[in-house]
């Protein structure tokens, strides 16, 4: 029987590991504090589903495609995720009480130090069923230190809620994410939470997501009641009403009252409510054909004639092609409006099979899954987050990774309900699972069933695009897109307390890059140590202390630097010769050529390689590949401080390679020959120019600005946002050391910040020459 091969047993979360980063700040002393005073919580024990849930696991094991629904929420820092999701695990029947953020016992954010911060560092994913819909749920961290692991997870998702503090509307992290969203087409739907506080407002939280988010809301509900008079809603299409009152003493949100909204119980709320109903036919009919014509032809005298039933599916269409985005509302703190969004979830937004994913067709029923996460557990390994697109994932069984090319064998297979894991025999496309036992599964690898069946899919994209393949190209065909992973801005050097600890710290950093590739760990060819690299203050300090708790290794960090890159001004021309006899081998090359400065829209450390015309032509492929591995190894050290070197073209312009030359010896005597071309043109440094937004009230602003200014930061403007303001602008990141705790004392801990690469900007001579000194120790 099914149930006899289910396994359950428990995850101690302290003891699985993961990972993110990035950089936005909050001044959230207090709740920190608590979340340290209720480290005595922190083991809060799931050890047993509800029996009646540990049944429907029959079911849920493998639904059909229809029935599932992968969501993400994603959000601003502190807009609610985090509380909303713990109210769904509750709703959904899969926790026993509800958690709270500010005591530190949530379920989603297990990570210790997520408690004992209070923000969301990690996205876990949760499975749940809600009204015979399976839903895998992926809490996204809000800070944009996190930012990349918010787009991984948008990458297999089907769908996505954003959840808003209604008081605020659209703030900035809520910008990044929703074009993130937008990238990965992700239909969405938004939750305007937090309805019962101060200062909240439907209205103005609306205009904010027309206007800043350029999309079109769909009011689907309206509030009763703001702020402190905030009691429940009105369903728009139905016209109901929907109360929360606590029941016998129990203000946990379960029961509510849904009735139909009349003249003789709310007279006014039924007049607004006819009217939000009329105007939200008319949006609807103006983006769906289908629906117009319906309205035209049946309802046109009267759409309160229109039932809700032909409603719901024209919304669902609009939002699946992302003419427009549901609006609903609620407070999820006060366990109000979460019941109806997880229908909201289950109705508008899209099964795995309604996504387009055009190469399913060459796997056909053949097992393909991206590994979108990884999470080291001390006992079990390895444990891979994998969406799993065709086919079907079995424990005891061999699956091939397309990017590590190696084979690997999964030993057993979960589901991650709620904080438990629960074994499962087997699982279809459309689900997300946890394979235990992949070993060499790196965050972003696509898993297939065998090396034939990833030969077989390619031979049939292929035939599709009507040409051959070239080998490494069949591969790429067949590989699912990864999350494109942002320039790291911050380094630092890392040391273990004796030599005899390096290999623990490597194994720890080792780990950490599979869970995190924005993590980028290298050596420093100079002095030998190693050096992280990671997205923010946050992101170092994070990996920093999961070494020493998770690996136990004692670390010495360095001070934090600034990644800065470098440029030429004008252009450059260098000859350079390799001439080298090993053993009866001359190895012989004279390489000529040019670099100069070539601006690009985006910040890359990508070279542009040109050849003059006689030599492309004569060229071997293999010489070829080993200019161009020469051209990148000496773009990653420029001449002027050894930070790598953007925005400049290269030209060979000749070359004469004796017979019989190793590559090996072309590439250093390109890369050579690059430095030296490059010393002798004008050399500039480029610092990282950061995007940034501080929300402060106005008794504060002044004193923010004059810092700002001091700070060679620029503003662009200053946006009025219910009581407070936020100052949108510009700052050079080596300005930034430091500022949350800046901030925190200037604003007496009210204003919080977000920070964002924008570009990389030219240094003026006078810092420049300041750096350069600090750097050669002379000033
Ligand atoms: N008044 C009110 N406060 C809320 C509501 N929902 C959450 N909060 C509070 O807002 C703060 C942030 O809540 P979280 O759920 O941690 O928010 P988050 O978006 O997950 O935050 P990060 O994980 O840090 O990005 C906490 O103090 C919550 O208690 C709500 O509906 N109303």
């Amino acid at each position: 029987m099914m149930l006899t091969k289910l396994r359950k047993f428990i995850v101690n979360r302290q003891k699985v590991s993961s990972w993110h980063v990035n950089h936005m700040c909050s001044c959230r002393t207090g709740m920190i504090l608590k979340g340290l005073i209720s480290q005595a919580f922190l083991r809060r024990n799931y050890s047993s589903l509800p029996e009646n849930d540990i049944k429907s696991l029959r079911s849920i094991i493998n639904p059909p495609m229809t029935k599932i629904r992968n969501i993400g929420i994603m959000a601003h820092i502190d807009a609610g995720k985090t509380t909303t999701t713990e109210r769904i695990l509750y709703y959904s029947g899969y926790t026993r009480s509800l958690g709270d953020v500010d005591d530190g016992d949530t379920v989603t954010d297990f990570m210790a130090q997520e408690r004992e911060r209070g923000i969301t560092i990690q996205s876990a994913a949760v499975t749940f069923d809600w009204k015979g819909y399976r839903v895998n749920l992926i809490d996204t961290p809000g800070h944009v230190d996190f930012t990349l692991e918010v787009e991984r997870c948008l990458r297999v998702l089907d769908g996505a809620v954003a959840v808003f503090d209604a008081s605020a509307g659209v703030e900035a992290q809520t910008l990044t994410v929703w074009r993130q969203a937008d990238k990965h087409h992700v239909p969405r739907i938004c939750f305007l939470n937090k309805m019962d506080k101060t200062g909240a407002s439907f209205n103005c939280a609306i205009d904010s997501i027309r206007e800043k988010l350029k999309t079109k809301p769909l009011l689907l509900q309206l509030p009763i009641g703001e702020a402190k008079a905030f009691r429940g809603l009105v369903d728009v299409v139905t016209m109901e009403k929907v109360i929360w009152t606590p029941v016998s003493n129990s203000d946990d949100g379960k029961q509510f009252v849904r009735e139909p909204l009349t003249e003789l119980n709310d007279p006014e709320l039924l007049t607004e409510a006819k009217e939000a109903r009329n105007a939200l036919i008319e949006q609807v009919a103006d983006l769906d054909d289908e629906f117009a014509d319906l309205v035209l032809g049946e309802f046109i005298e009267n759409f309160d004639l229109l039932p809700a039933e032909k409603l719901h599916p024209a919304i669902r269409r609009v939002t699946m092609t992302q003419r427009a985005v549901p609006v609903l509302c609620g407070s999820a703190l006060k366990n109000k409006g979460v019941q109806p969004l997880l229908d909201a979830i289950t109705m508008y937004l899209p099964s795995p099979d309604e996504r387009n994913s055009e190469f399913l067709q060459w796997y056909k029923d053949d097992l393909c899954g991206l590994a979108f996460k990884v999470l080291h557990d001390k006992q079990r390994g390895p444990l891979v987050f994998v969406r799993i697109y065709s086919g079907t994932m079995k424990p005891q069984s061999a699956v091939h990774n397309i990017n590590g090319n190696c084979t690997e064998r999964i030993s057993r297979l979960l589901l991650p309900f709620a904080d438990q894991h629960i074994e499962i025999p087997s699982l279809t496309a459309g689900n997300i699972a946890l394979a235990v036992g992949l070993k060499q599964t790196s965050t972003g690898d696509t898993i297939v069933s065998s090396k034939a069946s990833a030969l077989a899919a390619a031979r049939r994209a292929g035939r599709n695009e009507g040409k051959i393949h070239r080998k490494n190209m069949e591969t790429e065909s067949l590989l699912l897109a990864g999350v494109e992973i942002p320039e790291p801005v911050f380094f630092c050097t890392i040391e273990p307390p004796s030599v005899g600890k390096q290999p623990e710290l490597d194994r720890a950093l080792n780990c950490l890059q599979r869970e995190d590739p924005s993590l980028k760990v290298r050596l420093d060819p100079d002095s030998g140590q190693t050096v992280l690299c990671g997205m923010g203050e946050l992101h170092i300090e994070i990996i920093n202390d999961r070494i020493k708790r998770e690996y136990g290794v004692e670390t010495f960090l360095g001070p934090l630097q600034i990644a800065y890159r470098e440029t030429i001004l004008n252009s450059g021309r260098a000859t350079d010769t390799l001439d080298r006899t090993l053993g009866e081998k001359r190895h012989s090359v004279t390489v000529e050529l040019e670099v100069r400065p070539c601006a690009r829209e985006k910040s890359e450390v990508v070279p542009v390689i040109e050849y003059a015309e006689n030599i492309r032509e004569e060229l071997l492929q293999e010489f070829q590949e080993a200019i161009e591995n020469g051209i990148r190894s000496a773009y990653l050290q420029g001449p002027l401080l050894g930070f790598p070197v953007q925005d400049v073209a290269v030209t060979l312009c000749s070359l004469t390679l004796h017979p019989g030359t190793s590559t090996t010896v072309v590439s250093a005597c390109v890369s050579r020959c690059v430095q030296k071309a490059l010393k002798k043109a004008d050399q500039q440094v480029l610092e990282p120019l950061m995007n940034l937004e501080v929300t402060v009230t106005g008794d504060y602003l002044s004193s923010i600005l004059a810092d700002l200014a001091q700070r060679r930061g620029s503003i662009q403007e200053i946006q009025s946002r219910q009581d407070n303001k936020v100052v949108v602008g510009s700052v050079p990141l080596a300005e930034m050391m430091g500022y949350s705790t800046v901030l925190r004392t200037l604003s007496s801990g009210t204003a919080t910040f977000a920070l964002e690469l924008s570009n990389y900007q030219a240094m003026n001579l006078q810092d420049q020459n300041a750096l350069l000194s600090r750097r050669s120790g002379l000033a």
